[in-house]
């Protein structure tokens, strides 16, 4: 079983503290990061994806300190952030097909699963279309769907079903659920509505804190 712990993380942006001393040890299942515009969630996201360095503190990744753990954890990793720059000239299918190469998996594997997790969330359809052509939602699905490839142990999401319409919030929070039962899975939401009851914890963070949250403050 997976594990991930943070260890008096912090994390400064020119001097200005945004995280301060956080401690947490993520359990296995759907962690939702909850909390005030500009508190720090997509940088804790961030900060547990590897793609930005703590200022203080460190990660550990099955008890391994994150940098060592780098190698091991690219091919576990999946993380979709808030904003993406994506390659308009590519199709859904090419883009995927870069994110998993990455990830070590074999063509063959990749377009299984893409078309996969793409028929799930109502993209199917439009995986051989440029990405030019993809409306916000859609682009949302592209870097969600791409989190997935390769069954990450730890999956970070940052706003997953923003600009999405209900039914097709519903596909990927069901999705989500369901990569949950063998992941870390650790998702910011402004939205915990439905998913709070399914996660096993909801986390505040504030004032560069994170503290658990109750279910009211979700
Ligand atoms: N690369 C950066 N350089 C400087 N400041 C940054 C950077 N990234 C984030 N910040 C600042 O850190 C603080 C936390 O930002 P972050 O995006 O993590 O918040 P958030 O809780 O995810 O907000 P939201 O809910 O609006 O997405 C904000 O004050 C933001 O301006």
């Amino acid at each position: 079983m997976n594990t991930l712990e943070l260890n008096g993380i912090g994390k400064s942006y020119r001097g200005k503290r945004v995280l301060d001393g956080v401690n947490h040890s993520f359990a296995p299942g759907l962690t939702l990061l909850v909390g005030p515009s500009g508190a720090g969630k997509s940088t804790l996201l961030a900060l547990i994806a590897s793609a930005q360095a703590p200022s203080r503190g460190r990660l550990l990744w099955n008890a391994q300190p994150l940098p060592r753990a780098r190698g091991a954890l690219r091919r576990t990793l999946g993380y979709a952030p808030q904003t993406v720059d994506l390659p308009e000239d590519l199709t859904a299918r090419e883009f995927a097909r870069h994110m998993a190469a990455l990830k070590g998996l074999q063509l063959s594997a990749a377009d299984r699963q893409f078309a996969a997790i793409a028929e799930r969330i109502g993209l199917l359809a439009d995986i051989h279309r440029p990405i030019a052509t993809f409306s916000g939602g859609m682009r949302r699905r592209v870097v969600f769907a791409q989190a997935l490839l390769g069954a990450p142990g730890l999956i970070a999401l940052d706003e997953p079903t923003a600009e999405l319409d209900a039914v097709t919030a519903e596909q990927v929070s069901g999705l989500i659920l369901e990569r949950a039962n063998d992941a870390i899975v650790v998702m910011t939401t402004h939205l915990a509505d439905r998913l709070a009851p399914r996660a096993v914890e909801v986390l505040r963070v504030q004032d560069g804190a994170v503290v658990r949250a109750g279910a009211e403050a979700a």
